[in-house]
């Protein structure tokens, strides 16, 4: 189970492509040096300064605290509270409150997102043409998104819909935004590992063993919010560019 991206939206980025190129190159050329690699390397991304990773045999992953400054998020929680519409999922599996939250496409073609893409893809040392373009997630209180894995079922009825270009997803890094008064945990329940939202906190981790092979134990859940509002943004990057 897995959340499911708009292929209509598709066309709208890619008309955007010039421009995010064109961002992308920018911010890159001022970046300092990073890989750009198709994968990412755990070691890369463990060498750069305040990178904890999680202590566990069958999950890389990664916290970065205050990846993103307080501002960086005010005026990321304001594009996802101006444009977001129901969340959604791939492999429906009958359960209508399996991710009750709502999604905001953020539009790459809007300099200050470039500018956070481009962070993303140099702390994960990605190419960015690997990337999906940077969702927003809002959750309000009882909303949740249920265990689940971000990687595709290779066996699942949406594989080819969501996987036949670009692969399987590889890395996530997602950055909370803001701290609710209560809930709205990140949970990893097969390795034991729960994390509190904390404005500008990012998390790493990848989603399989092995080039093609999906890891089970990435399974997460956003669970509920119990009081006050939680903002995040997801990025995902693909085993192959994006198109
Ligand atoms: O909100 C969270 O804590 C998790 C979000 C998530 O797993 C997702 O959007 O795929
Ligand atoms: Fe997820």
């Amino acid at each position: 189970m897995t959340d499911a991206i708009q292929p209509s939206r598709r066309l709208h980025f890619r008309a955007r492509a010039v421009a995010k190129s064109a961002f992308q190159a920018l911010f890159m050329s001022v970046m300092p040096d990073h890989p750009t690699a198709a994968d990412a390397d755990p070691a890369w991304i463990a060498s750069q300064a305040r990178v904890q990773r999680v202590p566990s045999r069958d999950l890389t992953l990664f916290i970065r605290r205050d990846f993103l400054v307080p501002d960086e998020c005010a005026a990321l929680i304001d594009r996802i509270e101006a444009d977001r519409r129901p969340s959604t999922i791939a492999d429906a599996n009958g359960d209508g409150y399996f991710r009750t939250s709502e999604t905001c496409d953020l539009d790459h073609g809007d300099p200050f997102v470039a500018m956070i893409d481009a962070k993303l893809a140099a702390f994960a040392g990605i190419d960015p043409a690997y990337g999906e373009p940077i969702q927003g997630q809002r959750y309000d209180v009882g909303q949740e998104f249920k265990a689940h894995t971000d990687y595709f079922d290779p066996k699942g009825a949406d594989y080819v819909k969501y996987c036949s270009v670009a692969g399987n997803r590889s890395w996530t890094l997602m950055v909370y935004l803001d701290e609710p008064a209560a809930g709205g945990a990140t949970r990893f329940p097969k390795i034991g590992k729960t994390v509190q939202p904390q404005t500008g906190k990012l998390l790493a981790w990848n989603n399989r063993i092995a080039p093609g092979q999906p890891n089970p134990a990435s399974l997460h859940h956003g669970m509920k919010v119990r009081a006050g509002v939680k903002h995040v943004i997801t990025k995902w990057y693909r085993e192959k560019p994006w198109g």
